[in-house]
């Protein structure tokens, strides 16, 4: 599918998607919770699809309303020897761990950006916990038996944060007493930020975070008597990213549905584009942002990663030179966006260039060029926005690739004035 973007301007008011963090996540919990969970303004994309798919695989049951989803569980059961994570890193990094509660042997797939993406730290971690574990070289798929057994452990956080996620899961459900995970360089912060935040909401065993370095499960028993809970899926401070960045180079939108003290780490897309002097404001539940002369900023993104394509983007209009921190953890995402984000925006005039884990964007006059998504649904809307703005009509192929996080990016974007056609 190929999105024909002509320059244009966004004006209106939109209600941001569902986080498809917050939503995989009460999925998982929904699952190892015993009871009912109504879940408020759910996700739709292919990951969180994949997510209630999963949980059913693995026991729980779905019903799918238009504006709820209702999950009835009894805890990991499974009725099918394979869970299927199509290309969500979230969901196999969590449910992986999960999944290996159960004593049977279950093979964990995935297909696409997936296959491609390291999964060693299961064979390395999972036998410590009495789960035999064999992965196809460190990559998919991987066959998984448990028991998984809460022990003390010390795992590495430094290449992604979701599996430390998967085994706070785990732990919590498997009813840990007086075992402690320890994590050594863990990045992505806030990502856990959010497990421990859902883990509570749902009335399940929260660990003592001592420091991102140590997550310890007291021995305190945690009673589960609440026969059904409701929790309602935070907007997406990821995706609302785009939005808002598409605003601040061409237009004038109110977003709705962001929570300013929201645990995401995406958050500080806010004050990244207050130092970049766009014009936005905050008040009463909704985020209006203005265009204007963009200026070049600084931004250390190590602990939010997916921010460094909206802000490719933002930099791109931003006169001067642009740094953001933290290019070491681009590698491993649907593609490696180091390098894709240099490719892309290189065809549309802009140049990107490294320094040690910084990358360097010069903001200039974009060209309209045609352009890839590369199968990267961050790297379809950042070449999007960024085209908001440029010498002509701009073409994007693979454009289904936003299906991953935020389906409806085109039409909102249409429905806000974008001059956009879509060609299959
Ligand atoms: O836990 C999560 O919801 C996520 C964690 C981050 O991954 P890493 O921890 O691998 O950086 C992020 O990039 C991903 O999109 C979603
Ligand atoms: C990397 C991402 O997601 P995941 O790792 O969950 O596939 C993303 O959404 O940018």
């Amino acid at each position: 599918m190929k999105a024909v973007l002509v320059p244009s301007q966004l004006k209106g008011s939109i209600t941001a998607p569902a986080s498809k963090s917050a939503m995989q996540r009460a999925c998982a919990a929904a699952l190892i919770r015993k009871g009912e969970t109504v879940l408020l303004n759910p996700g739709i994309s292919n990951d969180d699809k994949a997510a209630l798919n999963i949980i059913q695989q693995l026991g729980a049951k779905v019903t799918v309303q238009d504006d709820k989803v209702i999950i009835r569980s009894n805890g990991v059961q499974p009725v099918y020897n394979v869970i299927d994570c199509h290309e969500s890193g979230l969901s196999i990094r969590m449910f992986t761990s999960i999944a290996a509660l159960s004593d049977q042997v279950i093979t964990v797939k995935g297909s696409g950006s997936l296959s491609k993406r390291p999964m060693n730290f299961f064979d390395d971690v999972l036998p410590q916990l009495g789960v035999s574990c064999n992965s196809k070289g460190g990559y998919l798929p991987i066959e998984i038996q448990g028991p998984l057994q809460p022990k003390d452990i010390t795992v590495d956080g430094s290449l992604s944060s979701q599996y430390l996620t998967g085994l706070l899961f785990a732990y919590a459900a498997a009813d840990a007493k007086g075992v402690s995970i320890k994590v050594t360089n863990l990045n992505s912060r806030p990502y856990v930020d959010l497990t421990l935040q859902v883990l509570k909401s749902f009335g399940l065993k929260v660990p003592q975070n001592n420091n991102y370095e140590e997550f310890y499960f007291d021995e305190a028993i945690v009673t589960n008597d609440q026969p059904s809970i409701t929790y309602a899926v935070e907007g997406d401070w990821s995706n609302a990213a785009f939005l808002l960045t598409g605003a601040a180079i061409a237009g004038d939108i109110q977003l709705k549905g962001m929570d300013m003290n929201s645990v995401q780490g995406d958050k500080a897309i806010f004050d990244v584009l207050l130092k970049a002097n766009a014009h936005m404001k905050s008040e009463n539940g909704v985020i209006s942002v203005k265009q204007s002369e963009l200026k070049a900023f600084e931004f250390d993104a190590t602990d939010c990663p997916d921010l460094f394509p909206p802000l490719v983007a933002l930099a791109s209009h931003s006169k001067g030179i642009s740094r953001i921190k933290g290019v070491h953890r681009l590698t491993h995402k649907e593609s490696n966006r180091a390098a894709t984000l240099q490719e892309e925006f290189t065809k549309l005039n802009i140049p990107v260039s490294f320094e040690d884990d910084e990358m360097i964007i010069e903001g200039k006059t974009l060209k309209a060029a045609e352009v890839s998504s590369h199968n990267d649904h961050r790297i379809a809307m950042a070449t999007a926005v960024a085209g908001l703005k440029s010498e002509g009509e701009m073409v994007i192929t693979g454009a289904e690739a936003v299906n991953k996080s935020y389906p409806q990016f085109w039409s909102n974007i249409k429905q806000l004035g974008a001059q956009l056609s879509i060609i299959d």
